[in-house]
């Protein structure tokens, strides 16, 4: 029987014409089918989560607690079974996408907590007898436009909080992950939400997420993806004056001095550069090598590569599973040819891998670049990475700035004084030392600067900021 993937719209799912879910391991053997939504459901959704406003907004805090618990339980619970199903979508290994499932989970038992603990403050007035209140309240609706590389967990950490501060939401996944989708909205479904107060619509980008941006019933907008359509999004909401917040690309450099423990070094650049098939906005996509290591940590990155298995991300012992969709594996060999074309010395990889099953299997890929070449500069969101040498930490500190992002960067250094340099000094919202730039904690902060963000940060507590409005009560008593 083909699994459907429909949409859930007022506390109802909605069928439609039936479009093939693509396993990328597997191409001839869809995941089920899924069913575009329109223009009308897209307006019903946003109808719906304005009805319900009233409702969740005045919830109290245990029922967004129960609701939030009970999802984050359910997922824990079944961790298995839906990182199975994210294998088979997305095409991450087995051990990776149960890890993003229990993440996932946990987020929503963070926010159930969070939800019990709204802050607010209570300060004096310079105004003899008068009180001043400062209390959160909900933004209203919220359109949630999410990528496909992180299908469980990024629709948890926008979801969760969306609801834990009590606005109500329509949720639009990637195209190329409705399954995923699907799985969190059946578990949200029977968490006792009122009608309503979560709708998901499975749709195209350019019809369902335009709505989103361009729709004055949705009075915030939380997106991740690329740089172009994030900043579309940003400039059709914030004209009608939507709060909007924007996670996007990253080039993401690993800096390795010459004082690195260099087997660390590999390990975090391997790790960092190509797990998840490289399709991490954190990847480690410049690694940046003090000169006098330089030969020694190219061969044994080069070593290490040789000895990961790419394949099928549900069999034991794969390392690295399939490019996500025929798209994506598009522009990675694109820019593998451009890297060739410009120059750029191809140190492993660069074809395509032969599997049991016809899926999009590429060898994780290493250019020698330089600085200014593309494959350096513009984020590829594959398994290919390009390495350069520095002089030293200076130099190393001025090629890891020198890009339009900012999204994390990383330093493998036994320096105390050079870590301590690197922290203060890389121009990013995140900073890893003797760790891979990918692979983050889901209870502190997550985002960028320069080109990579907009708005307040996501995750944690801080995230309290983009999904409530503060109101400042005077009170004479
Ligand atoms: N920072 C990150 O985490 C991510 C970065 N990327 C980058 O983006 C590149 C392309 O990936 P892609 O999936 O096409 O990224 P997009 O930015 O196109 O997609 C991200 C989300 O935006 C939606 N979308 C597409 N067009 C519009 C629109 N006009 N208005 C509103 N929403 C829209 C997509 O829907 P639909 O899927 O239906 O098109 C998807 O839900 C990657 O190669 C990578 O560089 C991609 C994913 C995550
Ligand atoms: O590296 C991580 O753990 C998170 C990465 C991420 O959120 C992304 O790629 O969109």
């Amino acid at each position: 029987m083909t699994l459907q993937f429909k949409s859930y719209i007022n506390g109802e799912w909605l069928g439609g014409n039936g479009v093939a879910d693509e396993n990328p391991s597997d191409l001839a053997t869809p995941v089920g089918e899924y069913a575009l939504a329109d223009v009308a459901q897209t307006q019903a959704a946003i109808d719906a989560a304005n009805g319900a406003r009233a409702a969740w907004g005045m919830s109290n805090p245990q029922q967004r607690f129960d609701a939030l618990d009970f999802v984050g339980s359910e997922i824990l619970a079944r961790k298995e079974e839906l990182g199975r199903l994210l294998a088979l979508e997305e095409g991450k290994t087995l051990g990776e996408s149960i890890g993003e499932a229990a993440r996932a989970g946990q987020i929503f038992k963070f926010f159930a907590a969070e939800a019990l603990r709204i802050p607010g403050e209570k300060l004096a007035s310079t105004r003899p007898g008068v009180d001043i209140e400062l209390t959160r309240e909900p933004v209203g609706t919220v359109g949630i436009i999410a990528p496909w590389n992180f299908p469980l967990a990024i629709p948890a950490w926008k979801i969760a909080p969306a609801l834990a501060y009590g606005n109500t939401v329509v949720f639009k996944p990637a195209e190329t992950v409705p399954a995923c989708a699907w799985a969190i909205a059946e578990i949200i479904s029977r968490a006792g939400l009122p009608a309503g107060a979560f709708n998901l619509v499975i749709g195209a980008g350019r019809v369902v997420g335009q709505m989103l941006a361009e729709h004055p019933g949705i009075d915030a907008l939380s997106f991740t993806g690329s740089v172009p359509t994030g900043n579309r999004v940003l400039q059709t909401a914030t004209r009608r004056g939507a709060k909007v917040q924007l996670e996007m690309g990253g080039k993401n450099p690993l800096v390795v001095l010459a004082d690195a423990d260099l087997d660390q070094a590999v390990e975090c650049a391997v790790n960092g550069a190509y797990f998840s098939t490289g399709q991490r906005c954190t990847a480690s996509s410049r690694l940046i090598v003090e000169k006098s290591v330089y030969d020694e940590f190219v061969a044994r990155t080069i070593k290490r590569l040789s000895g990961l298995k790419i394949g099928n991300p549900l069999e034991a012992g794969v390392h690295i599973g399939p490019v996500a969709s025929s798209a994506q594996l598009d522009t990675d060999l694109s820019y593998i040819r451009i890297g060739r074309e410009e120059g750029a010395e191809l140190l492993f990889g660069g074809d395509m891998v032969e599997c049991a099953t016809k899926g999009h299997f590429l060898a994780p890929t290493l250019f020698a670049a330089k600085p200014d070449h593309r494959v350096s500069r513009e984020e590829i969101f594959g398994p290919v990475a390009a390495v350069m040498p520095a002089d030293d930490y200076e130099h190393a500190l001025a090629l890891a700035n020198d890009t339009e992002f900012g999204l994390c960067a990383g330093i493998c250094t036994t320096s105390l004084k050079y870590a301590s340099h690197f922290k203060r000094h890389a121009q990013v919202g995140m900073v890893m030392v003797n760790l891979p730039t990918a692979g983050v904690d889901a209870h502190v902060p997550f985002g960028g600067r320069k080109g990579s963000s907009y708005g307040p940060r996501e995750q944690g507590r801080y995230a309290v900021e983009f999904y409530t409005t503060v109101k400042t009560a005077y009170t004479l008593p």
